[in-house]
């Protein structure tokens, strides 16, 4: 029988062997993305370099045909990082996020674009529109739900006076460490944190940490950093604010509901074409009736359209007034959405499309 060393050196020749292929193939897809790009540009399609319906599709085709022993999420991840380079080669995007470095929302940003996109952090939710609307950056990434804690109405308010259509969304698995400089736990005198993080850590905190006060900051990496410098203080954080301001871990996932996903955004000017799995999200508002708000849903169960969500948010026009967030499955562009749609839209005093665009995949 051949040794140990033998029988792996015949595996890693197989492995170098199978790398230069990818390497080939690799670089040949790349070359492909050049060539779109060229007939992009002369026919003038400068806009559209990025197209998440397409990426939606490359992913979902093979997460289907994959035969294994990787997980569909690691072939997607894998993918996703290939088309984030070879979309970099065709015109590098520029993605504004709630900062600051290390936030989920950035992790949400490079889950969704891939590493080779330029992230810009932002201070609040309206300067992300902002930098979208300006132009200063392509696309944006903002929270708009979490499976604990519900809506985050700052970024819903903000489509009652921004004209940027809803791109995409992503979901990420929202996990919460204890970090700080602190030996132990007996010895933190305060934790920091986003006020949704000590929302969704309540559980934990009164049964392991009930007489530390807990001070809400601007965003976990803020938290973060102050631990870093006040004595005795810790803070609940993400991996991405850990890895980057270099705290120990004293206790990681200390998340009350160990599903606890927060689903983000993208925030653009551009329409999206249909890929096969959409969603569509609408901002309507009914007339001050009775019944009306049932008259305005009626459309989508008539044409069989799966409504996934609904939000009432006050309007700004007047007490007692609102607007309704409402999501349901399917593209603006299928006929049986459009017809539902026209006739929702004449029970309507308000009426936006707010985008429809690719499910969710990874
Ligand atoms: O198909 C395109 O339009 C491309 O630009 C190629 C490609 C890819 O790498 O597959 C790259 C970026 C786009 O967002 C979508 C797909």
């Amino acid at each position: 029988m051949a040794s140990e060393q033998e029988q792996l050196q015949a595996i890693r020749d197989r492995i170098d062997v199978i790398d230069r292929q990818l390497l080939e193939l690799i670089s040949q897809r790349a070359r492909c993305a050049q060539d779109v790009a060229k007939v992009k540009e002369a026919f003038g399609d400068t806009s559209t370099f990025y197209r998440p319906e397409r990426e939606a599709k490359v992913l979902r085709k093979v997460m289907e045909l994959n035969p294994g022993p990787l997980s569909d999420e690691e072939i997607g991840r894998l993918f996703r990082e290939l088309m984030s380079a070879c979309l970099a080669l065709e015109r590098p995007l520029r993605i504004a996020f709630l900062g600051p470095e290390g936030t989920f929302t950035q992790a949400a940003a490079l889950k969704h674009f891939g590493h080779s996109a330029q992230t810009l952090p932002q201070r609040a939710i309206d300067e992300v529109f902002r930098d979208v609307e300006a132009g200063d950056a392509d696309y944006g990434v903002v929270p708009v739900e979490n499976s604990t804690e519900g809506v985050v109405n700052y970024t819903l308010d903000m489509f009652l006076q921004s004209s940027l259509n809803i791109c995409g969304e992503v979901q990420l698995r929202i996990h919460h460490h204890l970090a700080g400089l602190v030996p132990d736990l007996k010895q933190i005198t305060r934790i920091y944190s986003h006020q949704q993080s000590l929302a969704q850590c309540r559980e934990w905190l009164d049964a392991n940490l009930p007489t530390v006060p807990r001070v809400p900051v601007a965003s976990n990496a803020e938290a973060a950093r102050v631990a870093l410098n006040e004595p005795g203080s810790a803070c609940i954080t993400g991996q991405g604010a850990v890895d980057i301001y270099r705290l120990p871990v004293l206790m990681p996932n200390i998340e009350d509901q160990p599903d606890n996903t927060t689903r983000f955004l993208i925030i653009g000017k551009q329409p999206i074409p249909a890929s096969g799995d959409d969603r569509t999200t609408l901002l309507v508002s009914s007339y001050n009736r009775p019944g009306s708000l049932q008259a305005l849903l009626q459309p989508l169960a008539r044409y069989g359209l799966t409504m996934t969500r609904i939000e009432s948010r006050p309007s700004g026009r007047g007490m007692w007034d609102y607007v309704f967030f409402i999501d349901f499955d399917g593209h603006q562009d299928a006929p049986a959405v459009q017809q539902a749609l026209a006739e929702l839209r004449q029970q309507a005093s308000l009426f936006r499309v707010l985008g429809s665009y690719p499910k969710g995949v990874l």
